[in-house]
């Protein structure tokens, strides 16, 4: 096991190119079996759920390679069973987005369940009820065998919820289905939108992409193609929190502006300011950051939904920012029933915070942290406690950095050449981790 050791207080400072995004580049790994022509995927990011992705996909018999540091190429033409490898695919939660081009494809998917973040139940049902609308059997035990020997006929749905990889799955087999399917109450997430682009590279139309209606133009045969991944506004929210709490002056290159208006906005609100120039996002440096209030001096709220609302995936960063402005917020994560459960680690570096219930937690901001040992719990939190101990005094270790490597290319190297004093080394002596 490998944890980060980390000494604060250095303004984290230069510029950054952001990675491909990892939430589209999971589903866009996916589509490439849709097809026996071969797809090229561009600016891929080289994190481990992606390199489990492609494991996933290689061995149903697929060629599936890396060719560029960023680069990878499928040829889904030998396919050989449609049975994912239950190792491989507790690895990740991605490794569900493979059903539905399975399905489609070849009328048959076997799923083990999924993996994934530990942030909350995580139902299927969404994937399971878009599946059984398209016409498949479906048999439920602890995995999930999914069927369709004559084939999927298009339909029109109302998901139970704008579920994002539910909707991907459901593009993805709609894509290979002939006929107009409509899906209704759809998830528009910029890594939904991107996986929709590339489907209609492939020779779908689709009507609607980036709103919550859907119409699919499936067609009984899709073509290869040659798509590169949006970059990751995941990511890009992360490093300017990073930015923001050390004081450093960032630019972040080659954005999709679009994708940012709703961080920028609650950012701002966090006393985060940020400019856009042309596609390049600019940090100030030396930023006082005051939280602002909400109309009548009311204390404010940062809650995620589903898209364009505030992204769930940046409820932790949004979190650990706040611990640095001064004033007070409530964070509501919406979405996620235990993804607040890693505030205690925070609280242990000094942070004020009071969970007021499994959703919200009341932030009262600008307390100097000190460094502490701590381990994540999943990816968003990791990141959060990076943001904590770039800004802490002293030195931070965090364990089970595997979690930060499933979402963060080469994170480490990365903060370093922002003027970051982080090391990766081995976790021999197992921290008394909080
Ligand atoms: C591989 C991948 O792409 N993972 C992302 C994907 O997971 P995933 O697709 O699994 O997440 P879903 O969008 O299905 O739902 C996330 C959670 O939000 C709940 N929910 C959803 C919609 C809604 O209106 N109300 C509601 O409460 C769901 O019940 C679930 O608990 O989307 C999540 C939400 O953006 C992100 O956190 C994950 O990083
Ligand atoms: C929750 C996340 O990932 P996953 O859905 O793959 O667990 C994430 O990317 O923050």
């Amino acid at each position: 096991m490998e944890k980060f050791v980390i000494q604060g207080g250095v303004p984290l400072s230069g510029t950054f190119v952001p990675a491909g995004n990892k939430n589209g580049a999971l589903p866009i790994l996916a589509a490439a079996l849709l097809t026996d022509e071969e797809v090229v995927i561009r600016n891929v990011p080289r994190i481990s759920d992606v390199q489990a992705q492609i494991e996933l996909i290689a061995d149903l018999g697929a060629r599936a390679e890396w060719i560029g540091d960023n680069e990878v190429a499928i040829r889904a033409d030998g396919v050989a069973k449609t049975d994912l490898d239950r190792r491989l695919s507790e690895r990740i939660r991605a490794s569900f987005l493979l059903a539905g081009p399975l399905l489609a494809r070849f009328g048959r998917a076997h799923m083990p369940p999924p993996g994934g973040d530990v942030i909350g139940r995580r139902r299927l049902d969404p994937h399971l009820d878009a599946f059984k609308a398209l016409g498949a059997t479906i048999e439920h035990d602890r995995d999930i065998l999914l069927t369709a020997p004559r084939g999927l006929t298009a339909c029109d749905f109302l998901m139970d919820e704008p579920s994002v990889m539910a909707t991907e799955n459901a593009l993805m087999a709609a894509a290979l289905t002939p006929g107009s399917t409509i899906i209704r109450n759809a998830a528009s997430e910029p890594h939904v939108q991107d996986l929709a682009r590339m489907l209609v590279k492939m020779g779908a139309q689709i009507d609607g992409i980036g709103s919550n209606v859907m119409t699919v133009h499936g067609v009984d045969r899709l073509g290869g193609c040659d798509h590169r991944v949006a970059p990751d506004h995941i990511e890009i929210g992360s490093f300017m929190a990073l930015a923001g709490v050390t004081g450093g002056e960032l630019t972040i290159k080659d954005t999709y502006p679009e994708d940012l208006r709703m961080v920028r906005l609650v950012f701002a609100r966090l006393g985060l300011e940020t400019d856009m120039r042309g596609n390049d996002l600019f940090v100030p440096g030396g930023q006082k950051l005051v939280i602002t209030n909400d109309a009548g001096g009311y204390q404010p709220k940062v809650e995620d939904g589903p898209w364009p609302a505030f992204p769930a995936d940046l409820t932790s960063i949004a979190l650990a920012l706040a611990t640095q402005s001064e004033g007070s917020v409530i964070i509501h994560e919406k979405m996620f029933e235990n993804r607040l459960f890693f505030t205690d680690k925070l609280q242990l570096m000094g942070a004020a915070i009071t969970i007021c219930d499994p959703h919200r937690a009341l932030v009262v901001g600008s307390r100097r942290l000190r460094g502490e040992r701590v381990e994540s719990p999943d990816i968003r939190a990791g990141m959060a406690m990076l943001i904590a101990a770039l800004c802490a005094e002293g030195t931070t270790e965090i364990g089970n950095i595997r979690q930060i490597d499933r979402g963060y290319e080469r994170i480490d190297e990365r903060l370093r050449a922002l003027g970051a004093r982080i090391e990766r080394v081995e976790d021999g002596d197992r921290i008394h981790a909080h």
